[in-house]
């Protein structure tokens, strides 16, 4: 990792496929970054109907004498779909772009998720760069080349993996996220610490209250360690054939309350806060954790302003169901991610459904 005064770099080490993760201020506004790579080649912006008009005029900035269009989804889970990466491989289409066309993805997960899946598909497949705007897509999404799309059977049922050729965080985005999508972009951080940091997980113990008072340094701060540990990862096992599977923790149970709730209920990283302790009490449950990491767990969740109860109204063989179909999953048994204590995440096959219903049935 690198530092600056201004941004810091951290590298998704790759290979000849390695990518620069920048994070900082003002870097949206700053097309030499970019300029000069683009220069001659057809670009599509897709972003959605929230962020475009705030923050689509910086990047063009950086797009003079660049053939480029946009493409904007509208707003929300529910259309990261099928149906929409069709329309924005119609959109390349008319753009003209060929295979040396570049997509970008300026916005939260659900834009850089499809942006991706549609750049791996085009011509079978074209560079793309991620500008996340939200929290959580700095820190998770944008990064490790996991694109893809829902179905209505279940989250991100279709998709690739597809790495980007960039990834640009500017901070600066943050400032008009509204804070129920940031603290679920700080579900995305707790994990990171919780599946394999156990330092980093005290340190944001200490840091809870700044953090969720938006405190600028401590945020920079865990942004940058969360994107290291999970650019890590990546570096290790870029197809999660393995240790990459831990960075699921929470989301077999997480997904499933997001599709059961049909995206109105549960943000993605309120899910993972709920999930996460749900895995953490089936751990309890399966005698692989203690009480006490639970409850250390929960806190930390709490002082961010995470939920760390189901709403009401899910129903336990519905989530089971949901839960069946997760990617994960081998030879018809649940694969889960479970935990032996903070900063101890473990893959575990063949999860009895049993245990699995009775935490979800004390849980609602
Ligand atoms: N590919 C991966 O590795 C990965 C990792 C984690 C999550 N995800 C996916 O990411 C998605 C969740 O991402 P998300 O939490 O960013 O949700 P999101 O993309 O829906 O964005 C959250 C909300 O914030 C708005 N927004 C975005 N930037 C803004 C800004 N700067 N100012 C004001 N409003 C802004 C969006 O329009 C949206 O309403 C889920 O689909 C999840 O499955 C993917
Ligand atoms: O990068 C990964 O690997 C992750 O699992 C990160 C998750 O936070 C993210 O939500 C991801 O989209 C989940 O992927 P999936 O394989 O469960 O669909
Ligand atoms: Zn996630």
């Amino acid at each position: 990792m690198t530092s600056t005064n201004s941004f810091t770099t951290i590298d998704v080490a790759l290979g000849q496929r390695s990518y620069p993760v920048w994070i900082g201020r003002g870097l949206l506004g700053d097309a030499a970054r970019w300029h000069t790579a683009l220069r001659g080649r057809h670009v599509l912006v897709l972003s959605n109907t929230t962020v475009a008009p705030l923050y689509l005029d910086r990047v063009a900035q950086g797009l003079e004498g660049i053939h480029w269009s946009s493409f904007l989804l509208d707003d929300g889970e529910a259309h990261k779909s099928f149906a929409n990466v069709g329309r924005a491989l119609e959109a390349l289409g008319q753009l003209g772009a060929t295979r040396d066309a570049c997509v970008i993805a300026l916005g939260g997960g659900v834009v850089g998720d499809l942006a991706g899946f549609t750049a791996a598909c085009w011509m079978r497949g074209i560079d793309f760069i991620q500008m996340p705007t939200t929290l959580l897509a700095m820190v998770d999404s944008s990064v490790g080349g996991k694109t893809g799309v829902n179905l209505p059977a279940g989250k991100n049922l279709v998709g690739a993996f597809h790495q980007p050729r960039a990834v640009v965080a500017d901070i600066d985005t943050l400032a008009t996220l509204p804070d129920r999508e940031y603290r679920a972009g700080l579900a995305e951080v707790i994990k990171g610490a919780a599946i394999g940091d156990e330092p980093f997980f005290a340190w944001l113990e200490t840091h809870a209250d700044a953090l969720a008072a938006r405190d600028d340094a401590t945020l920079i701060e865990a942004i940058a360690r969360k994107v290291r540990y999970k650019a890590g990862v990546v570096a290790r096992d870029e197809t999660e054939q393995g240790e990459r599977a831990l960075l699921n923790l929470g989301h077999t149970f997480g997904h499933a309350l997001e599709t059961a709730g049909h995206y109105t209920t549960l943000l993605h990283g309120e899910g993972v806060a709920v999930g996460m302790l749900l895995a953490a009490r089936l751990s309890e449950r399966l005698r692989m954790s203690e009480a006490a990491d639970t409850e250390r767990l929960q806190r930390l969740l709490e002082t961010v302003g995470l939920p760390v109860a189901v709403p009401a109204g899910f129903d336990a063989q519905q989530l089971l169901a949901l839960m069946r179909l997760d990617k994960k999953n081998t030879a018809g048994m649940l694969r889960l991610i479970l935990w032996r204590g903070i900063g101890r995440a473990e893959i575990v096959a063949g999860v009895n459904e049993a245990d699995v219903l009775t935490v979800l049935e004390a849980a609602l």
